[in-house]
């Protein structure tokens, strides 16, 4: 790490360390609440895990969060409060789901939803039933208060997973599930961390369900924003203006008699509050003194992130949409898992979004681009047909290293964590204060929730001053 230095030094009511949404969302409520605000952010940019990625004509495509869906209520107001419309997702026709090497087509609006028909779809549908029910008895952003939680804290959900099934298909879309949704394997989360992802997703009139999780239509991949996702944080980014200190990584942030001196590359601010609007494994890299109290200093050393890519290939036309297809797939094999049709609006070209998941993208650990390009276009190919190898261009974005996100989509805790360290999450340490996706209650893991956290945070600052 550089020096901390402390070229200049300012003064403010709050400061806020991060510009992405759970930052930027902090930062509205507090200007409006009258308070002075400075924050500021690591990259040269604002939106953290919400990036446009330049596809090299001057248009971009959502190298990171791009969905939104029902009951995702905070991510919409603010939306629609900057003014950034939505549109659906391109859904219509069949999916392709290759496993074991023969590739299939099914239609998504039969009974089993998004689930494609695999041997062990019955075993697959009793054990999503389990685990709907016991999500149900898990309070949403407080799991560690389950009357099971500590049975539930002790095993990964790969365990539970195969103790719960008998067919390969259903555990290999058990694992699906669990790789589409937190990128992960599912031997590296914990049973009570994915209950309450379950239970996450919704609002306090709708609770959270599985299906609302993996579907398309009426789930959390509903829909897109018109331009792409990052006009959102860019937008609100530009209200606050020149609050906003870019290129300032924070290094430390000492508790002082009269509030918190923070200090970042090039400036020093000092405060009566701080809001630290990251994961738990990126603010771990914050020197705190004095020390954080144990608990918050050690579930900093238990979130860590996934690991995800996403790669783009970029169409004269969507021509999978004229061979009947939706452009959504899965695969058990190649570079890429998972894909979306990522066309604009008006579908005047076509562009075909892949995720790479965590064991996909490290085997591409030391790859060259043109290797990633073959390799990402090798699994468009094998879905979609030969057309999908010659694309007019294609782009790539992995999240392991980034310097400020340290993987993505979102830090999810293995067995023994939110049980021992959970209530640290929230929870207050003097003048400094926690925000970020990870820490919301509904929609944790999302665009919504990082929103919901900066408004949840910015009610705990403003009562406190
Ligand atoms: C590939 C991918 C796909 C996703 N898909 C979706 C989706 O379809 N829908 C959805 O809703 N969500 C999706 N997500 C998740 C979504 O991006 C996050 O939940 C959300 O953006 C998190 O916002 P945040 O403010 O909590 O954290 P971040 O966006 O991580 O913001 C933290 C900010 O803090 C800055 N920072 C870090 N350290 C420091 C420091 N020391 N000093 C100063 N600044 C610092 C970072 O640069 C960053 O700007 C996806 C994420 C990824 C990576």
């Amino acid at each position: 790490a550089r020096p901390a230095r402390a070229d200049t030094a300012e003064t403010a009511d709050v400061v806020i360390v991060g510009a992405g949404l759970s930052g930027l969302a902090a930062a509205r409520d507090l200007v409006a609440a009258g308070k002075s605000v400075i924050v500021l952010e690591a990259r040269e940019r604002a939106g953290g895990r919400v990036y446009g990625m330049p596809l090299g004509d001057g248009t971009t495509s959502e190298g990171g969060a791009e969905f939104i869906g029902p009951t995702q209520d905070r991510i919409a107001a603010l939306a629609a409060d900057v003014g950034v419309a939505t549109f659906p997702t391109y859904n219509t026709g069949k999916n392709v789901y290759i496993r074991n090497g023969s590739r299939s087509l099914y239609a998504t609006d039969g009974v089993l939803g998004a689930v494609p028909p695999d041997w062990g779809v019955l075993d697959l549908e009793i054990a999503l039933q389990k685990l709907g029910s016991m999500a149900k008895s898990t309070p949403v952003g407080e799991p560690w208060k389950a009357d099971k939680a500590e049975e539930w804290d002790s095993q990964t959900f790969y365990t539970w997973s195969r103790s719960n099934s008998l067919s390969s298909g259903a555990r290999f879309l058990m694992d699906a599930f669990i790789s589409s949704t937190l990128s992960m394997r599912s031997r590296d989360v914990s049973l009570l961390y994915v209950l309450n992802y379950i239970a996450s997703a919704g609002n306090a009139a709708n609770p959270g369900s599985v299906d609302r999780l993996i579907d398309t239509k009426n789930g959390g991949q509903e829909s897109r924003f018109v331009g792409g996702s990052q006009e959102v944080p860019l937008r609100l980014a530009a209200r606050l203006a020149d609050r906003i200190r870019y290129n300032a990584p924070v290094r430390r942030i000492d508790t002082t008699a009269s509030g918190v001196t923070v200090t970042a590359d090039g400036v020093t601010v000092n405060a009566k509050r701080v809001v630290v609007a990251m994961s738990p494994a990126i603010a771990g890299r914050i020197d705190f003194t004095p020390a954080l109290p144990a608990a918050r200093a050690q579930l900093m050393q238990r979130f860590p992130m996934g690991s995800i890519a996403k790669f783009v290939a970029v169409y004269d036309t969507p021509f999978w949409r004229a061979d009947g297809l939706t452009g959504q797939a899965l695969s058990d094999s190649g570079a890429i898992d998972a894909t979306f049709d990522n066309s604009p609006p008006d579908g005047s070209r076509g562009i075909l979004m892949g995720f790479m998941n965590q064991t996909n993208i490290r085997k591409l650990d030391g790859a060259s681009a043109d290797e990633v390009r073959a390799a990402g276009l090798a699994s468009f190919t094998a879905m979609f047909g030969a057309k999908a190898g010659t694309p007019v261009r294609t782009a790539f974005q992995r999240w392991d290293n980034e310097m400020w996100s340290g993987g993505g989509p979102v830090g999810a805790t293995p067995p023994g964590v939110l049980v021992d360290f959970g209530p640290a999450l929230r929870a207050p340490c003097g003048p400094i204060h926690w925000a970020g996706t990870e820490t919301s209650d509904y929609w944790t893991g999302y665009m919504d929730g990082a929103v919901r956290s900066g408004e949840r945070v910015a009610r705990e600052v403003a009562a406190a001053l």
